[in-house]
């Protein structure tokens, strides 16, 4: 688990800091500059300096104009992200490159850290205005540094657009020319790409603009990455985010910060030598005839989990198509509430997963609401999903019974049906940051729903009652986007109803299920369909340990 910050967290965590006397604003911006640069010779090791002070870069990287220097480009803003970009420049000409700088704002206006360092730029080059460098309508560098903005922008940017486009389609040739005279740059952006809400991970909206922000390469952020760098759009504009310790020691103030969700323990998975009912009954419940598969995969992914036993209930008339295609998994018929009944006379039963393919009539409807408590039911670990969630969107009083150990799983279009002011606050255009994000949203609609719920999407947002909050991450090294195929949410859905039958508290359940969901598609890669997604689980157990 990792830790994701917001700016107020950031700015807390410096403040404290250098209140205590452990570190100094300028010292911290030094360490920042100097990060950013040890960033770019890892990232690129052809551009480190290897030997002494000043040194000559390969033949290959020779510039025709330049006499040999690598060159960077700086684009420095108004606050103390552009005075990272000065230190930066600093220290790039000290290892000998050839540096331009270019200032957007009064350098008058400054804030004192970066001011000082504007000052010590000074003493090695030169200064000019930002629209200088716009006009000149050439990359002129091997590297361009974009210190615009970072945790401190909050409006819409005016006159950047042919940057944003420029940058986007230099990133999109994904490999730098270092050292060809007409080459496209490597783009560094510093803390976050100049144009994105470091909280919610959205792009300030421009008008006339699309892209809305720079587009990088690396971006290099400080002590923990932000919220913004794996939220909305935040992802779409940097190809890799790498950490660097700045020497902070300290922690965010609240209880419980956001965290990205790991790999499970090998031991949380493993099985021991007992009977299979020791490892949980899941009941699934399914549509009728024609209706099945959404459930069968989520029974497939509940037995693959290590659930003991999965039993899929149908109505009457859809045993035969089920029972054609089931052999581990046991059906039994369930046509209404007095069937359910019986069935969950067995005390056995310890997770339910409605909603995959379960349709959305009044059977539905009343097999819902026996499930969370009507009758006097016990009320058990329940996975809602699909259809599920439908039906509590349309109705209050089901929707109210809720209960602690249910985990609502609503893609985006789900979500807004089932929490449409959440979803509107969400979507809202907004000219004034940080704006509220998808961790925002999930946790608000969690406190309402009393349950947990999985926001799903590139980047699936957990939230429970409380306020905890974990981000499973399907970007950058753990990018899947064939997980975007009809079916995949059912065995999720499965996964998790099959984690809770091992008896895990729903939230862990949900993390388990959302971080192995994605595992098991990074492992099969393109042409996944659902029904790969289960059988991918061995190998993956196999990886971890278990
Ligand atoms: N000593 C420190 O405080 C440190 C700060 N750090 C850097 O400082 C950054 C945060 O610095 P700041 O809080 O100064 O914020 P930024 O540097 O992100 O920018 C804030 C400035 O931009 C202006 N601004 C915001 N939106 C604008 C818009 N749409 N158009 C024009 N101007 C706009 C604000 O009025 C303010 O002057 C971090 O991202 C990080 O890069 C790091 O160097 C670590 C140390
Ligand atoms: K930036």
């Amino acid at each position: 688990m990792t830790e994701l910050l917001t700016a107020a967290q950031m700015r807390a965590i410096e403040a404290a800091a250098i209140a205590s006397g452990e570190v100094t604003g300028l010292e911290l911006m030094e360490r920042a500059g100097r990060g950013v640069v040890e960033a770019i010779f890892e990232e690129w090791p052809e551009l480190a300096p290897s030997w002494g002070p000043t040194p000559k870069p390969p033949e290959y990287l020779l510039q025709d104009d330049e006499e040999g220097k690598l060159r960077a480009v700086v684009l420095c803003g108004p606050g103390n992200n552009g005075g990272d970009g000065f230190v930066v420049a600093r220290l790039l000409h000290e290892a000998g490159w050839g540096v331009e700088v270019f200032l957007y704002g009064d350098a008058e206006k400054l804030p004192q850290d970066a001011r000082a360092n504007y000052e010590r730029w000074m003493k090695a080059g030169t200064i000019a205005m930002l629209d200088t460098y716009l006009a000149r309508r050439k990359w002129g560098c091997d590297i361009l540094i974009d210190a615009l903005f970072g945790t401190g922008l909050s409006r819409p940017l005016c006159g950047f657009g042919d940057l944003f486009w420029n940058t986007s389609d230099a990133r999109d040739c994904h490999v730098p020319q270092f050292g060809h005279p007409r080459g496209r740059p490597a783009i560094v952006s510093i803390d976050i790409t100049s144009g994105v809400c470091s909280d919610s991970g959205r792009a300030f909206n421009l008008e006339d603009c699309n892209p809305n922000a720079i587009s990088a390469h690396l971006t290099v952020t400080f002590h923990r990455a932000k919220l913004g760098h794996f939220l909305s759009e935040g992802p779409q504009y940097t190809d890799r985010v790498i950490v660097k310790d700045v020497g902070l020691t300290l922690r965010p103030n609240e209880v419980r910060p956001v965290v990205t969700i790991s790999a499970p323990y090998a031991n949380w998975l493993e099985k021991d030598d007992d009977h299979k009912y020791k490892h949980g009954h899941v009941l699934i419940l399914s549509g009728g005839v024609g209706s099945g598969g959404a459930a069968r995969l989520a029974a497939r992914g509940a037995l693959r989990i290590g659930a003991g036993v999965v039993t899929v209930g149908c109505p009457a008339a859809a045993l035969v198509e089920n029972a054609a295609q089931l052999n581990a998994v046991m059906l039994r018929e369930i046509g209404d509430s007095g069937d359910l009944a019986d069935v969950l006379g067995d005390e056995r039963i310890n997770a339910l997963c409605v909603g995959p393919g379960l349709g959305l009539g009044d059977r539905e409807r009343e097999l819902v609401s026996f499930i969370l408590g009507e009758g006097g039911v016990k009320p058990r670990p329940t996975v809602l999903d699909a259809d599920a969630l439908t039906l509590l969107a349309a109705d209050q009083e089901l929707f109210s019974r809720l209960h602690s150990d249910c985990v609502l799983t609503p893609h985006a279009g789900e979500f807004a049906r089932l929490f449409p002011d959440i979803a509107e606050k969400l979507n809202a255009p907004s000219s004034v940051g940080p704006f509220y994000s998808k961790v925002d949203a999930t946790r608000d609609a969690a406190r309402r729903a009393g349950c947990v719920v999985l926001f799903k999407g590139a980047n699936t947002v957990i939230a429970d009652p409380k306020g905890g909050c974990s981000i499973n991450t399907s970007v950058y090294d753990r990018r899947a986007p064939w997980l975007a195929t009809a079916g995949s949410g059912d065995v999720l859905a499965g996964f998790i109803a099959g984690i809770m039958a091992r008896q895990f508290a729903p939230v862990y359940a949900a993390w388990m299920g959302a971080w192995l969901h994605t595992e098991c598609a990074i492992k099969f890669g393109p042409g996944l369909i659902a029904e790969d997604l289960p059988e991918q689980l061995p190998a993956v157990f196999r990886d971890l340990g278990v």
